[in-house]
């Protein structure tokens, strides 16, 4: 942050010393609108993913906003500019509450058809717009002299304003939530992470300076319409100056948008007009998309890095014990997992079937059968990763099937993943204490990595022996360690049940023990556990009762000992031989 302070300085003192510099001026004040907009965009673009196409639509609808209520009331542009924000939030929540429920590419094309809808309602909505005879605003009332000056102001406080706020939001449980979605929305949600919620509101964040700095802009042009003002020209901008300076970054949207608007101003000057624009805006995209994928603020943190030296992390000892104390309240014994009668399937083929699964509480239960069984679908039922096709699932006395899945992580359960799903762009750290153990607003806007939270995730690191990695990219660890990270991540939410699904899967075995220690041990406190798991020592020495699962449904269930010598299970898990080197 420190090496922006200068060149910020000689923007906010540029007009001081040359008010007269009327054309320099223009060229800037540009480039702070159009960082104001990348920098919005960054927001639900760059943190969360969803890449909005038709972002300009709401510099559009500040603009008429400024303009409709100054034809109506007289009212200045720059005092309509918070109005002209509001707006822009309100179009963002209509459209992002019918679109982000769903997830993936939807949300691109509705968001250009969106514009282009814009476009042809402010068309024929003459009453209001005037139409394609546009809106003449009233001129700037002080004098022409350092007619920019003003405008030069308004759009460098917008933009110091929508960079704050991204700062803001990057440095909130929110912003972390963001993350999460663009980097595994499936996992962010099970870790308590309202996925919908989350969207919308970043949707609504990233259009409100853009709506105030519509008003702006139209009051600086003096006049409005609806090709002008809904024009795609001006979302492909936006998207180009947040990709060249890199995206989901805090700073690479502002270079992105510099380095954009004087390129763009240079092809107007030397290469003939607005035509050479849109080809130079074209040639661009396509080479940063092929030759600087992550954009140049990323690309030359890569290579800063690269050349400096990795430090060495001593791994003798990693493992170290650890106890940890958990907190789960007191309640009868009796179920605690309920299963009934629940039914998946995948066009023709029956996942699970029918089937009835109950987990007491306080056991470690093992669900094992053989490869496909519909182990991890069961899994994705019961934490709402996937819907029943019929049936119920109960949990801690609360039908549950209906509930989106961080509802149920806030009930507590919680889940690791057959293959480790951490957020790889984030350290070991920000991934434990990024689970949300509530749905409140408090909880989101808290501090990404604070006080009490912080100590309890270094706490659990502790736990699974992984403290010292704590600030290490998460991706970084081995595979057996991002397993034991996953289970501390799990732990933050305070669950009652854990489902670990292959937890000793392609573990190094001295950690398979590790593993085992660490489930009695929260086990004993209270905890209890769902264990799907292909290691049948692991199983029969950790787990009681053991519930064997073929073709969707459970075909046994018992104790260890007698699950060993079932002849249905050893015939339908293992085959007789098998089974028995299994076992011996
Ligand atoms: N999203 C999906 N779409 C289509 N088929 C699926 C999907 N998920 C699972 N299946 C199918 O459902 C069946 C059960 O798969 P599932 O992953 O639940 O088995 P499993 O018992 O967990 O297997 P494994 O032990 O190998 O992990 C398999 O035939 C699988 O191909």
């Amino acid at each position: 942050m420190k090496w922006a302070a200068l060149p910020l300085a000689a923007l906010v003192l540029y007009p001081v010393i040359r008010p007269f510099d009327a054309y320099q001026q223009t060229v800037l004040l540009l480039a702070f609108l159009l960082a104001v907009q990348a920098v919005s965009w960054n927001i639900i673009s760059g943190y969360a993913g969803y890449v909005s196409l038709g972002h300009s639509a709401f510099l559009g609808l500040g603009s008429y906003t400024a303009g409709i209520v100054g034809v109506h009331t007289g009212l200045n542009p720059f005092l309509a500019a918070p109005l002209g924000g509001i707006v822009a939030v309100l179009g963002a929540l209509v459209l992002g509450a019918v679109v982000l429920r769903a997830r993936g590419h939807a949300f691109v094309i509705i968001t250009i058809a969106l514009l282009l809808a814009m476009q042809v309602v402010a068309t024929n909505w003459s009453s209001l717009t005037n139409g394609s005879n546009g809106i003449t605003l009233e001129l700037p009332f002080w004098s022409r002299d350092f007619q920019n000056v003003p405008f030069y102001y308004f759009f460098l406080l917008l933009m110091f304003a929508a960079i704050g706020f991204s700062w803001a939001i990057r440095r909130t449980k929110f912003g972390t939530g963001l993350v999460a979605i663009r980097e595994d929305e499936g996992k962010a949600a099970a870790i308590g992470v309202d996925t919908t919620r989350y969207k919308i509101v970043a949707f609504c964040c990233s259009t409100f300076f853009v709506g105030m700095a519509g008003a702006g802009y139209a009051y600086f042009l003096t006049f409005l319409n609806p090709v002008g003002a809904f024009g795609i020209l001006g979302s492909v901008t936006i998207v180009l100056a947040a990709l060249v300076g890199g995206r989901g970054t805090l700073w690479g949207p502002v270079i992105g948008a510099f380095i954009v608007q004087i390129a763009s101003e240079l092809a107007t000057v030397y290469g003939g007009g607005s035509q050479s624009r849109v080809l130079l805006f074209g040639v661009a995209l396509v080479l940063v998309v092929l030759f600087l994928p992550a954009g140049l603020l990323p690309a030359i943190a890569a290579r800063v890095r690269r050349g400096s030296t990795v430090e060495f992390i001593d791994q003798s000892g990693a493992l170290a014990s650890a106890r940890v104390e958990v907190h789960v309240p007191e309640a009868p014994p009796g179920p605690i997992l309920e299963v009934r009668g629940v039914s998946k399937g995948f066009g023709g083929l029956v996942a699970v079937d029918g089937t009835d699964v109950t987990v007491q509480r306080g056991s470690v239960t093992a669900l094992i059968g053989p490869n496909g069984s519909g182990k991890t679908t069961l899994f994705n039922l019961v934490t709402g990763a996937m819907r029943a096709d019929a049936g119920e699932i109960w949990f801690d006395g609360r039908r549950i099937d209906r509930l989106p899945p961080w509802t149920r992580g806030h009930l507590g359960l919680g889940r690791t993943f057959q293959v480790t799903r951490l957020f790889r762009s984030m350290t070991v750290l920000q991934n434990v204490v990024a689970p949300l153990p509530d749905a409140r607003w408090r909880t989101m806007l808290a501090g990404a990595v604070r006080g009490h939270e912080a100590d309890r995730a270094r706490e659990l690191l502790g736990f699974v022996g992984l403290a010292r990695f704590a600030d290490q990219p998460a991706g970084s660890l081995s595979y057996g360690q991002q397993k034991l990270v996953e289970l501390a991540q799990v732990l933050m939410m305070e669950p009652k049940l854990v489902l670990l699904d292959e937890p000793a899967g392609g573990v190094n075995p001295s950690l398979v023990g590790r593993i085992c220690d660490i489930v009695r041990g929260l086990n004993e406190q209270g905890v209890t556990f769902l264990v799907v798991e292909h290691n049948i020592p692991m199983v029969l020495g950790l787990c009681d009762p053991v519930v064997v699962f073929s073709r969707g449904r459970p075909i046994a269930e018992g104790p260890p000992a007698a699950i060993r010598n079932d002849p249905l299970v050893l015939d339908a898990y293992l085959g007789e031989e098998a089974g028995a080197d299994a076992y011996a």
